[in-house]
């Protein structure tokens, strides 16, 4: 199996060893995916996968507008249509009325986006020209497509003018964005006023700033897309989409409701039909116990003893595939993070760390502006080999061609998170790879996506290699060392925050909120003791002890094996006996003093 080659040699090609422990092919338990079947069950409507005999190219979809299908041949160069757009195409293009509404389910990278906007296209370029006869063309949008990201919607709006690229421009319908992180006045005089809009690609939070401001502007709505279905109809978003749907509902009436998703999860279902209604078409292109990523990706996992472990080995595999691609092999890769914070920590790490290979590592989240946001991803995209550290703001949606590898360090927000952040990868019928980096604690994860019927195909224990160890301790050190110099609280307070961050992410400890700025000392010491790894101390009244369980715990000391203690120097524990005024026996309950001074080197575990 190629990945298992790949990943064996990759990991024993540095001193640090990964023993593939045990092969994974579990027999496929039966999991209840109770939507589609309850679905199936309960709607005649929901079309289950047949063999029907579908079209395979894009002329041979009945009445599909001449202007698209050159556009398609001529500037997207698509030969053949895939499932999700052989299965869809047909019946909504023929749709004249627009009065189906559709649930659609399939996997990442398979052209949701065609499948959606041809549809979207085709009804309002037909409205608009009925709206020409009439002598009223009025560019206020008839149709929305709301996306849950800031990227994803630029990428649909990008897409979808590509789509109708070669309509005469008297023809061509308008396509307009509008996403949070940008100017609302400048934005709203380009999308607006100036030449007005026809199909109008949305996030909720800046949609709904317009439908406070002025609803009217959007009583001509017919047709209404959720990408990533799923995602705005979570608890995250419902609250929005909600609002957004009721205040759409008080100017308009929808006729036409399309969702589409990679995952539509057993929840789903119920809250999709308050908008879809009763008659809607349900398709999936993968069968019911079909695996949920792609067969084209193969994945593994990765287990470290502890979280504070999952560094190590994601630089040992970095470090190979990038020597592998100074000698030509391709090498683009996500690294997906749980949260902004670590985002920023990681990345300042990897760019160091990975320093003598000259390639870009490119960090991407919602904490940098929509200008570095988009600044990034551009520069991810025209880079061959390149890293891009993300948080989950391009995880579902975002289609960077060629990208090779997925890394996601440590657990994901849910399984379906996972299957979107893999689904990065082997995108448009390619292949690529997905590798998962969990500690022993979050064996649940694994579990979960077992049960989930996601294969993997090789399961390894990481063994540190004590040498990059103390180089990423070393590193880590410096990057402590920089804040220390500025000798700016705020910035050494945003440094731990960002350890917190990281225990937070992972639930390591109680949500802290700040850190106590008379104990900063001690954190310091000990997370300079211990290289990156970090500590927490919670803003409320604790004890000394309590303190030092949380930071031990944070740096993953404090687990089943009492006798797994970190060693510390005679200055480190005298510091920590004085400022947190500990008994000997304290600090011997949860370090090991070796006697050695700080001037003596130390050595990381
Ligand atoms: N018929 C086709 N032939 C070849 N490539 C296609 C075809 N349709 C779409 N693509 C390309 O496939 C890639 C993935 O498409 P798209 O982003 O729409 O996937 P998706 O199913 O929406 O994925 P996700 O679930 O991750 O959002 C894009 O680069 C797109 O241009």
């Amino acid at each position: 199996m190629a990945s298992s080659i790949t990943l064996r040699a990759i990991l024993r090609s540095r001193s640090s060893v990964v023993i593939p422990s045990k092969s994974l092919f579990l027999a496929r338990e039966s999991i209840a995916r109770s939507c589609f079947r309850r679905y199936a069950a309960t709607n005649s409507s929901a079309a289950v996968r047949t063999e029907e005999k579908l079209p395979v190219r894009f002329d041979a979809v009945p009445n599909l507008n001449n202007y698209i299908l050159q556009s398609i041949n001529r500037n997207l160069k698509f030969k053949e249509m895939t499932e999700v757009q052989q299965r869809i195409l047909p019946f909504l293009v023929a749709d004249k009325t627009k009065g189906t509404s559709a649930l659609v389910q399939a996997k990442t990278g398979t052209g949701k986006t065609v499948a959606f906007m041809i549809p979207v296209i085709q009804a309002v370029h037909d409205i608009l020209l009925e709206h020409d006869e009439l002598g009223r063309r009025i560019h206020k949008p008839l149709a929305l497509v709301i996306s849950p990201t800031r990227e994803l919607a630029y990428q649909i709006k990008d897409e979808a003018k590509k789509l109708c690229s070669v309509m005469p421009p008297s023809e061509r319908p308008i396509i307009k964005a509008i996403v949070g992180g940008v100017s609302r006045r400048m934005e709203e005089q380009k999308v607006f006023s100036q030449g007005g809009v026809d199909i109008l690609v949305a996030t909720p939070g800046r949609l709904l700033d317009y439908l406070h401001e002025d609803p009217r502007r959007f009583k001509n709505l017919q047709i209404k897309v959720y990408d990533e279905a799923d995602r705005l109809l979570d608890q995250g978003f419902s609250r929005e989409i909600s609002e957004i749907r009721t205040r759409i509902e008080r100017v308009t009436n929808i006729k036409q409701m399309l969702m589409f998703s990679a995952t539509v999860g057993d929840g789903v279902v119920d809250i999709a039909e308050q908008e879809l209604g009763k008659n809607y078409k349900f398709i999936r292109t993968t069968s019911e116990d079909d695996i949920p990523t792609h067969l084209s990706v193969p994945q593994s996992v990765i287990f470290v003893d502890k979280l504070s472990d999952h560094f190590e080995p994601l630089v040992s595999m970095l470090r190979k595939h990038l020597t592998e691609a100074s000698t030509g092999q391709a090498f683009k890769a996500v690294v997906f993070l749980r949260t902004g914070k670590e985002v920023d920590h990681y990345h300042f790490l990897l760019h160091q760390l990975l320093r003598d290979y000259d390639i870009p590592v490119i960090p991407m989240s919602a904490r940098l502006s929509q200008s570095a946001r988009s600044k990034n991803l551009e520069k991810f995209k025209s880079s061959p080999t390149s890293i891009l550290v993300a948080s989950d703001v391009v995880a579902r949606g975002v289609d960077v061609k060629n990208v090779t590898h997925v890394f996601q360090v440590g657990r994901a927000m849910g399984t379906d998170q996972y299957i979107h952040r893999v689904g990065r990868t082997g995108r448009a019928g390619k292949s690529g790879q997905g590798i998962l980096i969990l500690s022993k604690k979050e064996n649940h994860f694994y579990e979960s996506l077992k049960r989930m019927q996601i294969t993997f195909s090789d399961e390894y224990q990481y063994i540190s290699d004590p040498a990059l160890a103390t180089e990423i301790c070393q590193v880590a050190k410096k990057e402590l060392e920089w804040w220390q110099k500025q000798r700016r609280e705020d910035e050494l307070h945003k440094l731990e925050e960002k350890y917190a961050a990281h225990m937070r992410g992972h639930k390591i400890v109680r949500a802290p909120s700040g850190i106590f700025s008379k104990d900063i000392d001690v954190v310091r010491t000990v997370i300079s003791q211990f290289g990156f790894y970090r500590s927490v101390i919670p803003k409320r009244e604790l004890s000394s002890r309590d303190i030092l369980r949380d930071i031990m715990a944070g740096i993953g000391y404090l687990g089943s094996d009492p006798d797994v203690k970190p060693a510390i120097d005679r200055q480190t524990s005298m510091v920590l006996k004085n400022k947190l005024s500990l008994t000997d026996k304290d600090v011997r309950e949860f370090f090991v003093e070796d006697g050695t001074s700080r001037k003596e080197k130390w050595t990381p575990k």
